[in-house]
């Protein structure tokens, strides 16, 4: 391992800052170890999505709507505070300054716009929690993340530039000098070049707190959101779903690009980078235990866990002029990439292509709606698209080599299913099924191989 320190970076999900009591629990946490050093929150629970209707462009009377909520969800934090008036009206000025960008917002939106307001939720839960920290007699510091990553300029999704980020190692480093002290900064903003917030992908703070724990070679990155773990699917849809105990990165982050929401698809990599072990606990449970994510686990078993992914489009060319000709996939492909679409599975035939799209995944890229990439498409086929779909994901170790598959699939038996990926990975294998199936697809396969 790279580690140098004994730091631990723990990040604190909306669930986990959503109210005074969320907020205390996460204080005792953070109280009760003295390696936990850098402290990474999310927006409390809700704040985001408001600020992303703000973003988008509200007329006077529904801004004034949403400000009260975010308003509300913020001052039921800072009046159980016991000195609550400097805060209060720092959240004021706060809300003023989103007030005054989302009228800009409903005039003319764009991206950086919408960036510059939808970062304040995480800016607003961080200010609140550093002075809860004080009032608790705890050394906290408020450090604005923006100053230390450092993104390109895609607003809505940045990239982050790895070698300016990590440059600015001696900006936590120098705050860590006084050995008792918090810091408390925000997940999922940034900042691009000429000094503008940017944001890294909703739910992606889990990435910013793994970005923070390679900065300062951290011993460890702990993430505490509301469930204990990684389960072997969403225990939301399936309440028997077991903790996993430990999981290799490998596995954790297929488990996460394929929708595991507990933890951001981004979020592995800087620990695969610099070798940082990754916990999964609750917050509102800490004692319950957790998953560990780390480089190996000993005896991987063939099957993992269950993903999921919902909104998913299905769109198939067809053309015969596919039959035997060579360079039809890359005109295909070069036209995905000049509209930006971003595709998921593709399964082809003599005659026929059919790749998946992420619906939400694509607000921030290329569309299927665009006629112009359409028009294109057509040129080379027929084109069909189909909305609705689920993809479910079978996450395992050598799947690709394992006999033991009848059993998984024994669990389409009832349910019309289409684009069956299995060979590609060692990792996956993944198929798509029709929306209201899919509940019922991931209870059974989960039944028939972890039950
Ligand atoms: N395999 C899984 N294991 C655990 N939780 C999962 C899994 N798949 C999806 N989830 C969901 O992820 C949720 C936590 O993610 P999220 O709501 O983004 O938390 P946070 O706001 O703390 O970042 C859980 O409540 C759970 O429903
Ligand atoms: N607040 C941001 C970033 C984030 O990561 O949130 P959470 O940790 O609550 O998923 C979002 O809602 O996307």
């Amino acid at each position: 391992m790279s580690q140098d320190s004994n730091y631990i970076v723990a990040k604190f999900g909306g669930t986990s800052v959503a109210d005074y009591d969320s907020m205390l629990n996460c204080f005792n946490i953070i109280n009760s170890d003295p390696n936990v050093r850098v402290v990474v929150l999310s927006a409390s629970a809700g704040v985001t999505n408001l600020l992303v209707e703000l973003a988008s462009g509200c007329d006077t009377e529904r801004r004034k709507e949403i400000i009260e909520k975010i308003r509300i969800i913020q001052f039921n934090i800072i009046n159980r505070l016991q000195f609550p008036e400097e805060i209060a009206q720092r959240i004021e000025s706060c809300l003023n300054h989103i007030s005054s960008l989302s009228e800009a917002a409903s005039l003319s939106t764009n991206e950086a716009l919408a960036a510059a307001i939808v970062g304040h939720g995480e800016l607003m839960s961080t200010m609140i929690f550093t002075h809860l920290c004080k009032e608790q007699g705890a050394r906290a510091e408020y450090l604005d993340a923006r100053d230390v990553i450092k993104t390109n300029a895609n607003f809505s999704e940045a990239q982050v530039i790895l070698e300016r980020t990590l440059e600015n190692a001696d900006k936590v480093l120098s705050l860590l000098a006084d050995h008792e002290a918090k810091i408390i900064t925000q997940g999922f903003i940034g900042q691009e070049e000429e000094g503008k917030t940017t944001l890294l992908g909703r739910g992606g703070s889990d990435y910013s707190a793994a970005l923070f724990a390679e900065v300062i070679k951290a011993k460890a990155c702990h993430i505490w959101t509301d469930v204990a773990g990684i389960y072997t699917t969403d225990p939301r849809i399936v309440p028997n779903a077991k903790r996993i105990e430990t999981i290799s990165f490998k596995e954790a982050s297929e488990m996460a690009i394929f929708g595991a929401k507990v933890l951001h698809p981004a979020t592995i990599l800087p620990a695969v980078r610099a070798d940082i072990p990754v916990f999964i606990g609750n917050s509102k449970d800490p004692k319950a235990g957790g998953t560990w994510i780390s480089k190996n686990v000993d005896n991987p078993p063939t099957f993992r866990g269950v993903a999921f992914k919902r909104n998913q489009s299905i769109l198939t060319i067809s053309s015969l002029r596919m039959l035997g000709a060579s360079g039809f996939l890359s005109k295909v492909f070069s036209i995905f990439s000049k509209y930006n679409v971003v595709i998921d599975c593709v399964t082809t035939s003599e005659v026929a292509l059919a790749v998946t799209v992420d619906h939400k995944q694509n607000q921030g890229h290329g569309s299927l709606n665009n006629p112009e990439l359409l028009a294109e498409l057509h040129e080379l086929g027929s084109v069909k698209i189909e909305h609705d779909y689920s993809l479910i994901a079978l996450i395992g170790n050598k799947l690709s080599q394992t006999s033991g598959l009848s059993k998984a699939l024994q669990a389409l038996d009832n349910c019309t299913f289409r684009m069956v990926c299995q060979g590609a990975s060692d990792y996956n294998i993944c198929f798509l099924v029709p929306a209201e199936k899919a509940d019922s697809t991931i209870i059974q396969l989960h039944k028939n191989l972890f039950e």
